[in-house]
């Protein structure tokens, strides 16, 4: 079985963005600018790709961007501060925070301190209650809300089938797992992680395979049912001397020897990335007609 396909993540994601655009356009002529506000603290250079790749889509659509560039030093208050100015500012709809922030920053209460009604990313608690809750007002993360597009514009059936999720964090796991169980999805869901007893025995029973782990091409192919789904989350950089920047983007997902047991697989890169971009000018919109009804 060597005859899968490829899921085309940059080109699903260029039709989502077409989508943006046209409803864009539409808000500005109420008088709306979909405005999003992103804010990197510290000098990762992985950060700073996706933080100026936000920046440019969102100016590509001809919504407002606002790019805030904070020194690695940044105090807990300072960020708060910046945090509760974004919240109180009503040419922005949405707020991101770049994940990961240094390490003497709280995370959470950086979080917890954007107004759930700009929580673009969907990782407020008022927003991961309403996913759990299946209310579509609330923000579904990027990632698993993208990687569930890819589902659908494959044709993949979710209704029924067996799904199992790699990786149980709140950004992609989590959320991914309550998206493929919701009604209308209907998946079986399985979530495993690091601590799961037989990670490949649960893996080759899944008709869906969603690998969320952060670990460079852990899933092989005798994990895979032939004709199973693989959705590859996995965005790691791996040292590659024949590249020209001296590394190379690899997924979760032994790609060569695993893609021709699937009838369909993402690549990496190409796969979720672009799609998680689109999704979150897709939650900017929404916040943006949310704030403005
Ligand atoms: N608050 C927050 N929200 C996020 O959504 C968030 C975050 N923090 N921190 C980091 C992760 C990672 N992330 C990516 C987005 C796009 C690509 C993407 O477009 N990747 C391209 C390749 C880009 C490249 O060449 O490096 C691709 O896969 O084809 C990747 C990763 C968003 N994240």
């Amino acid at each position: 079985m060597s005859d899968f396909k490829i899921i085309d993540g940059k080109a699903v994601a260029a039709s989502v963005l077409d989508e943006v655009r046209a409803e864009t356009a539409e808000l500005k002529a109420r008088g709306v600018t979909p405005g999003l506000a992103v804010v990197l603290v510290g000098e990762d250079p992985a950060s700073k790709v996706y933080v100026g790749a936000k920046d440019r889509t969102c100016r590509d659509l001809g919504l407002y961007s606002r790019k805030i560039t904070l020194p690695t030093e940044t105090t807990q208050e300072e960020l708060l501060a910046v945090v509760r100015e974004l919240n109180a500012d009503p040419l922005i709809h949405g707020i991101l925070v770049q994940s990961p922030p240094p390490k003497h920053i709280n995370e959470e209460e950086i979080i917890r301190a954007i107004d759930p009604r700009k929580d673009v990313d969907g990782f407020h608690p008022q927003n991961v209650a309403k996913l759990a809750l299946e209310d579509p007002s609330g923000f579904v993360p990027c990632t698993p809300a993208g990687s569930m597009r890819l589902l659908a514009s494959a044709g993949v059936q979710t209704s029924g089938a067996e799904a199992v999720v790699i990786g149980r964090s709140m950004i992609v796991g989590k959320p991914m797992a309550l998206l493929l169980m919701a009604k209308g999805s209907d998946a079986t869901v399985t979530v495993a992680h690091s601590r799961s007893k037989d990670l490949p025995a649960i893996c080759r029973r899944a008709d869906i395979v969603i690998a969320a782990v952060g670990r460079p091409e852990m899933v092989k192919a005798d994990w895979v049912k032939p004709g199973a789904v693989v959705i590859d989350v996995g965005i790691n950089r791996v040292e590659d001397a024949t590249a020209k920047n001296g590394y190379r983007l690899t997924g979760d997902v032994a790609y060569d020897e695993v893609a021709p047991k699937c009838a369909a697989i993402t690549p990496v890169p190409g796969g979720v990335g672009p799609m998680t971009i689109a999704m979150l000018m897709k939650n900017t919109l929404q916040a943006a007609r949310q704030l403005t009804a």
